[in-house]
């Protein structure tokens, strides 16, 4: 596993500094469009296959892609900046207009897609909508890296975040991790691809109540399991 690893690991530092392919756009959008469309400006849609990708990142993303013909599926698409309608929601409730308007906010971007292809977070989530769960295709690259060889725990905790705030966001809207419970069973192996089954359980006012399980791509190991509250933001209320 360890040679593997170490090729994978030399063929994603290959990629350091190749340029971003032409604008990836999102031409599969559904019922969660409205949370993450791109459409009010063009942006590039991140969570699309480029070179880094693994051959089973590849091929799991092809195979949800067919699940998306018949509409139970969707794929969702990923902005590096803020360009979604929900987001321009939140900042028109929650943050502070000096915030916005001023220079602290012209630099932001999504802190997992600031890294290089291949180097950090490379994902892409399906939505279920009638099912209301989530499918994270997950593959953590080398700047990830925690104990030699396997990922960082707060990296995979942040794609659960990731994973559970969109699972929890096309039901809730605006909504904010409240709680994140994580169970670390088995170590991630650096580079590997997995997948973060997500699921909305239950909706108690503005209170979500979501759960995943991290497993491999063949579904034999369980790397984590976690639960999740999220909150629903009340617009009547400042967020700071
Ligand atoms: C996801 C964004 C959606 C919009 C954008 C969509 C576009 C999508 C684009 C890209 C996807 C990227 C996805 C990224 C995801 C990342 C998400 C994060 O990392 S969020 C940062 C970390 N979280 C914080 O910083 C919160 C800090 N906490 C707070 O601000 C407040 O505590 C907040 C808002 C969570 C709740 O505050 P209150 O004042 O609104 O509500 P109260 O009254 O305190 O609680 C409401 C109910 O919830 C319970 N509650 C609150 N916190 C709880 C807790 N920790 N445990 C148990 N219950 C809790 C309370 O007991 C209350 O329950 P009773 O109604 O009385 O039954």
């Amino acid at each position: 596993m360890l040679r593997s690893c170490t090729a994978g690991l030399r063929s994603l530092w290959a990629l350091r500094g190749r340029r971003e392919g032409a604008a990836r756009l999102s031409a599969d959008l559904q019922p969660a469009r409205r949370l993450f469309s791109t459409e009010k400006a063009v942006h590039k849609d991140w969570a699309l296959p480029n070179p880094s990708w693994s051959k089973d990142l590849k091929l799991l993303f092809d195979q949800f892609m067919k699940k998306c013909e018949d509409g139970s599926w969707e794929r969702l698409p990923s902005c590096k900046h803020t360009c979604t309608y929900k987001s321009e929601d939140f900042k028109t409730y929650f943050l502070d207009p000096q915030l916005v308007e001023g220079e602290g906010l012209s630099q932001a971007q999504l802190f997992t897609r600031g890294f290089e292809d291949g180097l950090g977070f490379e994902y892409v989530i399906f939505n279920n909508n009638d099912e209301k769960r989530t499918v994270c295709l997950f593959q953590g690259g080398p700047y990830l890296q925690g104990i030699p060889g396997f990922l960082h725990g707060g990296a995979i905790a942040t794609m659960i975040d990731v994973a559970f705030g969109s699972c929890a966001a096309i039901s809730g809207g605006a909504v904010m991790t409240a709680n994140l419970n994580i169970n670390f069973k088995r170590p991630v192996p650096l580079c590997s691809v997995v997948v973060i089954h997500s699921q909305l359980d239950k909706l108690e006012g503005r209170k979500l109540f979501v759960s995943c399980n991290v497993r491999s791509v063949d579904e034999k190991t369980l790397y984590s399991e976690a639960t999740g509250l999220f909150i629903k933001l009340d617009p009547k209320k400042s967020s700071t």
